[in-house]
């Protein structure tokens, strides 16, 4: 990315883009993408502590597909309950809790509520993903539940899920955060054993440091 905000500033295509520009444009990514992709990691692999079984059925997923080649980007698409955990972990903890604030064009209707041209708007992504009119036992983790629809992680089809938020405005990472999520949680599943400390109760999002990982016996 770096090198193509350079190159850009070199061929003059973007004349604004000088020096201090590009540093605060590195930075937000670098902001933006570091936190976010480990939290997301981190969550996950405290959910399949919490649920062992889960963890036990995506283990025989990659080792049916994969076997004991270390899992690869290629193998991706061929993980169908790889991807419905990490859509399942970012749904039930959302970290992203808001979007950044965005600010409406014209007069718009919300719930009843009339919005004002270039009124503050922030989304809070946890209530979507909550919401009981779309989610049955929406605090549940059943990664099941992503097997059965089709929702991408951009919230395009219906706003009940956008952990990167939704519209011009959304994550531009989010492409780039699956991947690296999918790959890391798959090679952890695929080479630890995984579980919880004992004595440790009511894992969640806040806790950190509660669980252990073995290499698995191969
Ligand atoms: C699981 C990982 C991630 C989550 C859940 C996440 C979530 C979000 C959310 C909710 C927003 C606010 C969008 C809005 O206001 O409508 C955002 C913005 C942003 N994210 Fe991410 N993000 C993740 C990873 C990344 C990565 C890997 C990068 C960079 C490579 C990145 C770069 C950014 C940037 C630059 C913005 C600001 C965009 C703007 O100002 O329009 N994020 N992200």
């Amino acid at each position: 990315m770096l090198m193509l905000l350079l190159t850009s500033t070199v061929g003059k295509e973007f004349p604004n883009f000088n020096d201090s520009v590009i540093t605060s444009l590195c930075a937000e990514f670098l902001n933006g993408a570091i936190h976010t992709t480990t939290l997301a990691i981190d969550h996950t692999m405290v959910l399949l502590c919490e649920h062992p079984e889960v963890n036990q059925k995506l283990y025989r997923e990659i080792e049916a597909i994969v076997g004991r080649r270390v899992v690869d980007e290629s193998d991706l698409p061929k993980l169908p309950y790889l991807s419905a955990v990490n859509r399942e972990s970012l749904r039930v903890w959302t970290f992203g809790l808001t979007t950044i604030p965005h600010a409406t064009s014209e007069l718009q209707k919300l719930g009843g509520y009339d919005i004002p041209t270039d009124a503050v708007v922030i989304f809070v992504l946890e209530s979507f993903h909550l919401e009981s009119t779309h989610w049955s036992e929406p605090s549940i983790f059943k990664p099941e539940r992503f097997l059965e629809n089709d929702l991408d992680v951009l919230g395009t089809k219906n706003f009940s899920f956008l952990p990167f938020s939704a519209g011009r405005r959304v994550c531009p990472g989010s492409q780039l955060a699956m991947l690296e999520i999918s790959v890391v949680v798959a090679r952890l599943v695929q080479t630890f054993e995984w579980e919880k400390v004992p004595n440790v109760k009511n894992l969640g999002p806040e806790i950190e440091s509660v669980f252990r990982a073995r290499p698995r016996s191969v």
